[in-house]
């Protein structure tokens, strides 16, 4: 199947009932029509229906290599800077048809899927049956257009010692044995958002493992469909309340799901491994890829799309209540301005240096793209606390839909008015506003910036020790000579 719509979409996942529980019960049916998952299902549904338009499908969609059909266009791989626009243009076309609320729309992993295919030598190091597999299931994605959840995070026990030294060794998810139909996998790993609502799930390594014998057994890579048998996603609770898309109108269209995943005694195919075994591999893969770096491109243009929201939104409420003559709110704004045109460089500078890689892929420079991966789990809870403080009350005073169709309505109408336009309106806006920065949707969103893509202070350090600072050493030391000279003369 090549570009899929929205309702082929639909109809594989629900058809593959994947072992997912929320609440305490197992979902039963079609997870479409779950509560929890309707709504997101529906928005993930209208970006798989936009490779269809016929408006978009030139950028959204290009020619399969190997069939000639139009596959999507996340699954590319450049070998020009016009491919590289392309596949930007495409991901921020999904981007801002969800504000950029939805983190793992599923260009984030296409694009990781298309760099290991790529790469798919760099397997071979182990076993040339390795490179095989992972170069024959970026093929198979992109034909099939699949969706994919992913998981690479060991859990949360104690981060003070390796996986193999907790008290019990199954624990994080490890190899538990090889058998002539696979690998066998019992444990658990964290944190797969969107779980239970793609077709297949790639569970890569942490590029934290510890380079230790003991630690080879947790060191894997490898993709199964949702539905394996074994295979279980636990879900936190969701945020999606099942109200209207007034009252949360983020919540009830864009609540992705964050899920544990666990794996009891799980038989992945040998044709879907990738890795094994290995820490020294499974380390590289991320970097000698160059998956970091195509999806940190996917990132940045989604936070292009996102930074451009809010901008709109709190223009939108400085307009609505009149507060734009301010300085301090201007200020605020310009905050965002700011942070706006910052990513929109990143991007930029990212493609105007692209060269091609070792695999033959056009690559954007990934300095610009680490600056911003850095840089935007800061910004990003600023926002936030921009709205909070330019809201003030008007983040509270927001009835709901019900008690706009209550009797109430005269009272709502005549207090809740605003400087531009009528209650209704104001309110639709600034539950839009507390969507954001407060509810829990809203500070759910915080958190995703701030670490879904690794803890930050690591992803600092690695910036620190990456980043070649010697010729700047070496100017000021080139300085200080310079004034000791003087001196003894
Ligand atoms: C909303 C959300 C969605 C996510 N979605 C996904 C997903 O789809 N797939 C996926 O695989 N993962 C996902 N993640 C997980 C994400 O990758 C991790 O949160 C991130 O890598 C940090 O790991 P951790 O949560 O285990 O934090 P920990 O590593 O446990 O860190 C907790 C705290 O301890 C500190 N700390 C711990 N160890 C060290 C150390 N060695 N050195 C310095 N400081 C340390 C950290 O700085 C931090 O302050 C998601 C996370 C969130 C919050």
């Amino acid at each position: 199947m090549p570009a899929k719509t929205g309702k082929e979409y639909i109809e594989r996942v629900d058809q593959a009932q994947a072992n997912v529980w929320i609440d305490g019960e197992q979902v039963k049916g079609k997870i479409s029509e779950h509560p929890a998952f309707k709504g997101v299902m529906k928005t993930q549904a209208e970006l798989y229906d936009m490779q269809h338009d016929p408006k978009k499908k030139d950028f959204m969609t290009y020619e399969s290599p190997t069939t000639g059909d139009r596959v999507g266009t996340s699954f590319i791989q450049p070998r020009t800077k016009e491919d590289l626009e392309m596949r930007r243009k495409m991901m921020q076309e999904w981007a801002r048809h969800n504000n950029g609320m939805m983190g793992r729309s599923p260009d984030y992993i296409n694009v990781g899927m298309m760099a290991y295919g790529s790469a798919s030598e760099m397997f071979g190091k182990q076993d040339p049956f390795y490179a095989q597999n992972m170069s024959k299931y970026y093929e198979y994605c992109r034909e099939n257009d699949l969706s994919l959840t992913h998981t690479l995070i060991q859990p949360q026990v104690n981060r003070g010692v390796n996986a193999a030294q907790l008290p019990d060794p199954y624990i994080a998810a490890r190899i538990k044995e090889k058998t002539s139909e696979g690998v066998v996998i019992k444990g658990a790993r964290l944190l797969a958002t969107q779980g239970g609502i793609t077709d297949e799930i790639m569970v890569f390594p942490s590029t934290l493992l510890k380079q230790a014998e003991e630690e080879n057994p947790y060191a894997y890579a490898f993709s199964i469909p949702n539905n394996t048998p074994g295979l279980k996603f636990i879900c936190r609770e969701s945020f999606d309340y099942g109200k209207s898309n007034f009252d949360h109108p983020l919540g009830s269209r864009f609540e992705e799901m964050d899920t544990i995943v666990v794996f009891d005694d799980v038989v992945v195919p040998w044709d879907r491994v990738f890795a094994l075994g290995d820490v020294g591999v499974c380390n590289q893969a991320y970097n000698e890829s160059n998956a970091v770096v195509h999806m940190t491109h996917q990132v940045v243009s989604k936070n292009v799309a996102k930074t451009e929201f809010i901008l709109g939104l709190v223009q939108l409420m400085i307009e609505t209540i009149n507060i734009g003559q301010y300085q301090h709110v201007q200020e605020k704004a310009s905050e965002i301005i700011i942070a706006l045109e910052t990513v929109k460089s990143y991007v930029a500078a990212a493609e105007a240096n692209a060269k091609v890689d070792k695999w033959g892929i056009m690559t954007p420079d990934f300095t610009p793209l680490n600056i911003a991966r850095n840089y935007y789990p800061k910004i990003y809870p600023r926002f936030s606390e921009i709205m909070q403080l330019l809201g003030a009350s008007g983040l509270m005073a927001i009835p709901n839909e019900a008690d706009f169709n209550s009797e109430l309505r005269p009272d709502l109408d005549k207090y809740l008015q605003s400087a531009t336009g009528n209650a209704y309106d104001r309110v639709k806006l600034y539950r839009l506003a507390w969507d954001v920065c407060m509810s829990a949707f809203g500070t759910r969103q915080t958190l995703y910036e701030r670490f879904f893509f690794g803890d930050p202070v690591r992803m600092a350090s690695a910036l620190y020790n990456g980043y070649d600072k010697q010729e700047y050493v070496d100017r000021v030391k080139e300085f200080l000579d310079r004034s000791e000279e003087l001196v003894q003369k």
